[in-house]
């Protein structure tokens, strides 16, 4: 199983989020999300090949030396089109690409691990929190992704023929989108990138 993870240019990044540090330290605070959840993700079993398409220098340098690869890929139209570039470079005629979402900072390896053997080779994805939106979208095997993501995307990704997964899995459904969001995953745990923010 291969993940791309999505992130858009750091200034653009996580609007919802501004405020919640100096306007400085922005960036700084988006990439923590993203280290977190890259490194976490890494560690889950079952997980082979991460992909970061980005859209800023300062991502690959943040992950230089993790393991993580990287791609600085500008000008693509839009979230779901970043991704679908990275799966198409993931693909192998069976092997299985997935989506993580970038800001999973209380994300367990084991909690990934395990909504990957929850989908059992289905095409499967894990709504977030509020059951809206989503984290995780797994593609069958050999399959390509074809991604929903944006507003809705847990109705748009079941329409596609995706069951859902990861119910009861707190770590892989916190996505940070606001402060309120930051604090239930502090409640969680945050990973040593984010945690060094103090929230
Ligand atoms: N590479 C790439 N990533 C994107 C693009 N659009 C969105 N993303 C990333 O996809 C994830 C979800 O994006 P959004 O929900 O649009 O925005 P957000 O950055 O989470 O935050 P808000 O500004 O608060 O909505 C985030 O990790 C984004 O950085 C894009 O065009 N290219
Ligand atoms: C794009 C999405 O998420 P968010 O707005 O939470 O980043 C989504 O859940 O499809």
């Amino acid at each position: 199983m291969d993940l791309v993870v999505p992130i858009k240019r750091l200034g653009a990044a996580k609007t919802r989020l501004r405020g919640v540090v100096a306007d400085d330290d922005h960036a700084r605070l988006v990439l923590a999300l993203l280290l977190d959840t890259v490194t976490a993700a890494a560690r889950a079993d079952g997980v082979g090949r991460i992909l970061v398409v980005c859209e800023d220098k300062r991502v690959p340098d943040a992950l230089s030396g993790t393991g993580v690869e990287c791609v600085d890929e500008r000008g693509l139209p839009g979230l779901n089109a970043a991704l679908a570039f990275g799966a198409d470079r993931l693909r192998t005629p069976n092997g299985t690409v997935g989506a993580l979402q970038a800001d999973l900072p209380a994300l367990r390896p084991a909690e990934l691990a395990a909504a990957i053997a929850e989908a059992a080779g289905r095409r499967a994805f894990c709504a977030d929190r509020p059951g809206t939106g989503t984290t995780l979208l797994l593609a069958a095997p050999g399959q390509p992704l074809e991604p929903r993501f944006g507003v809705g995307s847990a109705a748009a990704h079941a329409a596609t023929g995706a069951v859902p997964v990861g119910a009861g899995l707190p770590s892989l459904r916190c996505d940070v989108d606001t402060s309120e969001d930051l604090a239930v995953a502090a409640g969680l745990g945050l990973g040593p990138a984010t945690r060094r923010f103090g929230a």
